[in-house]
């Protein structure tokens, strides 16, 4: 307390006036600054921060600049830190890109909240059937159109701006804000770890709290969500000819990789979704009458989830079914095949060498390290009753474990009273389908308590064509934000 008379006292002196908290002030701030926060989010989903290819990171650099710059334009104490390298498939070894902390107060009557967020992006190509150009942020009808948009540019800019709003004003933080921004979420943010680990007793050393706003609404109201799934993401590639062939003229005489792919990718899944790798649906925690309980009262419409995908039927026909299996089943997912041909037109190939990559999301009490032997016992298995002459191999890129939280604390409870606050409205309390790689790192590392603060909309097509984030939730998002750090400064020490 002391030290924030002083600090008042010398900025009375230097005849700046520390204005007192006033919420209506800030939103006002932010009403009136809409444009500017479009045009900040137009600048980011300009930069093409794609972190699985390697051609962009270039551009992936650029953007953490772009960061490191905007939150040295606040005055905050920024750092670039370097994370090291990752070994390509091809062997070659290129810098991951810098991770970007930035401190605002140190005041230590305060509480301390880490935000976490991440600037890199999933692909996107016009040619994918976007109707925008991906990296050109067009507004329709109150949407902005970017890739990264929703995912998670404009929840890290909206943090910005909340922070950025309060010392516009001169109104003191009501609590000291650190900012850890990545850009290798979206493929298993490899590095990040070890810089927790080691950060552990010097940027982490005074964080009470950390709060991670990378995912979405259920429904059109607002929520907190207390669980992300983990990923196990694979590689299996058969590998036959010593180049590809002709299917007229060589078809009928060699066995094919693309066919033994397909044989094996066929006993990862039925029709029906159940996963047929044997163990791996063993570890799951059981389904709880209580747990059923919760999931019937989310306000979650399944017809309007139903046609906002664009599907006849869904998986599951009724609410508790379907949420489960979204958010605390295992599933697998086939993404593509690399190797195989995918362009327009009638070519009549035999590929010589495919990689089919696929996942399989995480739940309690799931073990990356296990699912992985799991997986590679199964897929040789199944590969040896072909009897084929090609080479299978599998490799699992990223193994990363599932987050869950419990909901009955302060933390929580400041969430709640801040979307009250802006929504008018009690929020959700959701699980998130998605996986967040450095979640449970944070909770196993740092023991701080975690909470997830979404503000992206139930339809904002993450990893899709179209991505999108609407301007209400990106303007109610910051107002959320600069809500939730003036709650977060009422919990009280134990
Ligand atoms: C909705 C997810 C938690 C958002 C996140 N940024 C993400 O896409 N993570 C990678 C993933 O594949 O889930």
């Amino acid at each position: 307390m002391k030290c924030v008379f002083v600090c008042v006292v010398v900025l009375a002196m230097l005849g700046v006036r520390v204005q007192a908290f006033s919420f209506n002030d800030l939103t006002d701030y932010v009403d009136k600054h809409q444009e500017e926060y479009v045009e900040a989010l137009r600048d980011w989903v300009s930069i093409e921060s794609d972190s699985s290819d390697i051609t962009k990171r270039a551009e992936l650099q650029r953007m953490m600049g772009v960061v490191e710059e905007k939150l040295r334009g606040m005055k905050g104490n920024v750092s670039m830190m370097d994370i090291g390298t990752e070994t390509l498939e091809d062997g070659r070894v290129v810098a991951l890109p810098s991770v970007v902390t930035a401190v605002f107060g140190d005041d230590e009557n305060k509480h301390t909240v880490c935000v976490y967020g991440h600037v890199d992006v999933q692909p996107a190509r016009r040619e994918d059937g976007w109707t925008t150009d991906p990296y050109n942020l067009t507004e329709i009808n109150g949407n902005l159109y970017g890739r990264g948009a929703s995912d998670n540019k404009a929840p890290v800019l909206a943090w910005i701006h909340a922070v950025e709003a309060y010392t516009a004003l001169n109104m003191e933080l009501p609590v000291n804000v650190k900012f850890l921004i990545e850009g290798m979420e979206e493929t298993g943010s490899n590095g990040l770890d070890v810089l927790v680990e080691s950060q552990r007793d010097a940027f982490f050393f005074d964080v009470d709290y950390i709060v991670i706003s990378d995912c979405g609404w259920q429904s059109t109201r607002p929520a907190l969500t207390y669980g992300t799934r983990g990923n196990c993401y694979f590689y299996a590639q058969v590998e036959g000819p010593k180049q590809d062939l002709h299917s007229g003229v060589d078809g009928g005489a060699v066995i094919e990789p693309m066919s033994d792919l397909i044989g094996i990718l066929n006993s990862l899944i039925s029709a029906s979704g159940q996963i047929l790798i044997p163990g791996v649906a063993d570890a799951v925690a059981d389904f709880t009458e209580e747990e059923k309980k919760i999931y019937e009262k989310v306000d979650f419409d399944m017809e309007t989830y139903r046609s906002s995908i664009g599907v006849e039927r869904l998986m599951y026909d009724n609410k508790v079914d379907l949420l489960a299996h979204m958010w605390r089943f295992p599933t697998i997912s086939i993404h593509g095949i690399e190797g195989a041909f995918c362009g327009f037109g009638t070519k009549t190939v035999i590929p010589a060498k495919v990689t089919a990559k696929f996942s399989i999301r995480q739940v309690p009490n799931m073990n990356p390290a296990v699912v992985e032997k799991q997986v590679t016992d199964h897929l040789h298995g199944v590969f040896q009753q072909r009897k084929s002459p090609n080479k299978l191999k599998v490799k699992m890129i990223i193994g990363v474990k599932p987050w869950l939280t419990d909901t009955k604390n302060a933390l929580y409870e400041a969430g709640k009273r801040a979307v009250k606050k802006v929504f008018s409205v009690e929020p959700e309390l959701i699980r998130e389908g998605g996986t967040i790689p450095i979640a449970r790192t944070f909770q196993d590392m740092t023991g701080k308590d975690i909470i997830m603060l979404p503000i992206g909309g139930f339809d904002d097509g993450l990893h899709s064509q179209n991505e999108k984030i609407s301007r209400y939730n990106y303007m109610e998002g910051t107002k959320l934000f600069i809500s939730f750090l003036h709650e977060v400064s009422h919990i009280k020490n134990n």
